[in-house]
């Protein structure tokens, strides 16, 4: 009902008496006064002590009889945004930030936090930057997406070697070793594709146009760190994908100096990368390119190779 009319609310806008309701409801404090004891808050709905032994007492049924047995009118009412309810049932607290696991089961919420405030008008206008020949720039994470991803990252805490060695690989061998940790380790893969999918392959069809991949497929998803102690940079290189989407996760200048990207056939670098955009790329032949020198501080990245 809430949903039909919720798309009429000129015709259909008002507040319903109802005998029954259930899943969230606004109770006036009133109606839960111990002093009156009505109801036991305790239990709130169970209680009940006709049926206090009885486990297939429905709890909302109960409630609502409670109710309608005392004289509180329960009402319907679509004339005010409340809100809405998440799922809670997959949420895996066990997580650290398991907010962010939550793309697929609580899209809305996600997209709410995680997505950067001017994407979809960047999407919209179609007016993407190109700081290099082919190399496209546009935001897409928000400033809590960049933080919370750095912080699994960093609480997980097992970044590669960053040698050619690298038993995560079928062949355990990888020719441009970065220091990293793969989304894989950190239980986000699937997440992963999903948000290829939603965020990034509408970018990519309105930059390259003609190519259309649906669903995008993505093997190599990782978050790299470069410190001047560890690794600081990376060589020229190209990389196994289509195209490849870089993410800033965090600010030059202020969390660290130096770095960036640059295109080698081009001679053309991205010295100042901006949080939460991300560039696209194609992978190969013409974008063969090398991650510069990081001075001082931390960097990180989220790379992806879509469709190697
Ligand atoms: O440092 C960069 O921005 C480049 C990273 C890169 O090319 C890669 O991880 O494949
Ligand atoms: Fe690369």
């Amino acid at each position: 009902m809430n949903y039909i009319i919720g798309k009429n609310k000129e015709k259909w806008g008002g507040v319903w008496n109802v005998p029954h309701i259930s899943v969230a409801y606004l109770v006036n404090a009133s109606v839960l006064d111990t002093e009156n004891r009505i109801y036991n808050f305790r239990a709130l709905s169970y209680y009940d002590e006709k049926f206090k032994d009885d486990e297939d007492v429905d709890p909302d049924m109960n409630f609502c009889r409670l109710l309608r047995q005392n004289g509180i009118f329960m009402y319907v009412d679509n004339m005010v945004e409340y809100g809405h309810l998440a799922r809670m049932n997959t949420y895996d607290i066990t997580r650290t930030n398991p907010d962010f696991y939550e793309i697929k089961s609580n899209e809305f919420e996600w997209r709410r936090r995680y997505i950067h405030e001017n994407y979809t008008q960047t999407l919209e206008s179609g007016n993407f930057e190109q700081p290099c020949p082919d190399v496209y720039w546009f935001p897409v994470a928000s400033p809590i997406f960049c933080r919370h991803m750095i912080e699994i990252m960093e609480n997980y805490g097992q970044w590669s070697a960053g040698k050619n060695q690298d038993p995560r690989l079928e062949g355990g061998y990888e020719s441009v070793p970065t220091r990293d940790i793969h989304l894989t380790q950190v239980g986000l893969d699937e997440q992963w594709l999903h948000f290829l999918a939603l965020f990034i392959r509408p970018v990519q069809e309105k930059i390259f146009i003609g190519y259309e991949h649906d669903p995008p497929r993505a093997l190599m998803n990782f978050v790299v760190r470069y410190h001047p102690d560890e690794q600081a940079n990376l060589r020229p290189h190209h990389d196994s994908s289509t195209y490849t989407i870089n993410i800033a996760l965090n600010r030059v200048n202020v969390d660290y100096k130096g770095g960036g990207c640059r295109f080698v056939r081009y001679n053309c670098s991205v010295t100042d990368p901006r949080l939460g955009w991300s560039f696209i790329h194609p992978g190969r032949l013409t974008h063969y390119h090398e991650g510069l020198t990081v001075t001082d501080g931390t960097r990180y990245i989220m790379v992806s190779f879509v469709d190697p």
